[in-house]
């Protein structure tokens, strides 16, 4: 066994070739499985080979690359610019590939969930490369694929009686010339008993990250802003709508733990019908354990055109439940941001009586207050706190 890194090109040249048929009806011995261990976000992008066959928990997730390191790509038509890309999904490919169950050998790769490794790096392939990108993906613990079939043993002499048993001759009959046919019954003999070849896969492993927290908000709400306060990350951030493009990835480090968090790119009303950024972003929600909703409290300050928070909140609930039900059902917080503005704390005051069940926490990013509370605030969620609970729309007066 071998653990894998990360983006590695990995020539799959390892089922060894099946034992050669021997004498007494033996049949080629069985090589061992070679098993090759990877982290859980392990996505297999194929230069070479058959598409791999899911052996367990087949997964049927949509699959589209988080592919640049320290950021997820959301554009599909990025994909459809990589070379060769053909895009289809695992579960698509998966259904139309046949696990061959008779042959001998065969590599795998299981999901090990002890890896430390948690950003992705994208593959690395030459421009002109054939390759086909996402053809599998491991999310969970203890799913394994078979990425190439070992080769079947060759047979042992039972299975060509006809062409080893010599006809007896009779006392005083003249030999024949059986040269040639001798020649070609060996050659069917040695082919018959010589072990196949194992197929041969080259395959380039990627390391997407799942993250531990999604940061969702509306455009403009301070999300970056909040996600370079809280880690390392460095994301673009301006005062215009939709500066995040693309998720991206930060990580929350404690002494005991390190937690992956993902700012989604703004959500707007009717997301979950492709508007604004829509469908793309409301897809990387599916994948984290942990939601934390960032408001702007001053979006409906002194007549600016935003909306109240607790409607922002509602708004992105809706978003969320329509894209796809019980998208919202797990354990969130909310960070009400840009406390600093003039006015604001009287609207986190409402905010508070308007929003119910889940804790709130009064921050102003830009200047890095509140936000260890926030820290604490995840830490729990993401270790799965027992008081911890979802934000549901009753929850929420307008
Ligand atoms: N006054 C104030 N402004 C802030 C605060 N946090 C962020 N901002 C500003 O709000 C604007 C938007 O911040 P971003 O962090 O880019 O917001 P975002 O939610 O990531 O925006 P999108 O990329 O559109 O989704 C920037 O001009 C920030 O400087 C804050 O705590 N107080």
């Amino acid at each position: 066994m071998f653990h894998c890194s990360l983006g590695l090109q990995w020539p799959a040249k390892s089922c060894r070739r099946g034992g050669h048929g021997t004498s007494k009806n033996k049949i080629g011995t069985r090589g061992e499985d070679k098993i090759l261990q990877v982290p859980i976000g392990t996505v297999i992008h194929l230069k070479k080979g058959e598409i791999p066959s899911m052996l367990e928990h087949c997964s049927s997730a949509d699959l589209d690359p988080w592919e640049l390191p320290g950021s997820l790509s959301t554009d599909q038509s990025e994909v459809d610019q990589l070379p060769s890309s053909k895009n289809t999904s695992m579960a698509e490919k998966v259904k139309s590939t046949h696990v061959a169950g008779h042959l001998s050998f065969c590599t795998e790769i299981t999901v090990d969930q002890s890896s430390g490794m948690n950003q992705a790096t994208g593959p690395q392939s030459e421009p002109t490369e054939e390759i086909s990108y996402n053809v599998a993906e491991l999310t969970e613990e203890g799913q394994r694929m078979i990425v190439a079939n070992g080769g079947e043993g060759g047979l042992g002499n039972v299975c060509y009686p006809n062409v080893t048993m010599k006809p007896k001759m009779t006392k005083g009959e003249v030999p024949r010339d059986n040269s040639i046919e001798d020649e070609a019954s060996n050659d069917d003999r040695s082919s018959l008993r010589t072990g196949l070849p194992g197929s041969e896969a080259v395959l380039v492993l990627e390391l997407k990250s799942i993250p531990d927290v999604g940061l969702v908000g509306m455009p403009n709400a301070g999300k970056s802003t909040l996600l370079g306060a809280i880690s390392r990350a460095k994301p673009a951030i301006g005062h215009y709508a939709f500066t995040t493009l693309r998720p991206n990835l930060g990580n929350l480090n404690f002494d005991d733990l390190s937690i992956t968090v993902a700012d989604i790119p703004g959500l707007i009303k009717g997301a979950h019908q492709n508007r604004g950024l829509g469908h793309a972003f409301l897809r990387h929600i599916e994948r984290t354990k942990v939601l934390a909703y960032v408001v702007d409290l001053a979006a409906a300050l002194d007549g600016r055109k935003g909306i109240p928070p607790w409607e922002q909140l509602r708004d992105l609930v809706l978003e969320l439940e329509h894209h796809q039900g019980g998208l919202s059902n797990r354990p969130a917080l909310v960070v009400a941001n840009k406390i600093d503005e003039t006015g604001a704390e009287d609207v986190f005051r409402e905010l508070e009586k308007r929003v119910e069940g889940v804790p709130i926490y009064r921050v102003c990013a830009v200047l890095e207050e509140g936000i260890s509370e926030v820290k604490a605030g995840l830490k729990l969620l993401v270790n799965g706190d027992e008081n911890s609970s979802s934000l549901n729309i009753e929850n929420i007066r307008c």
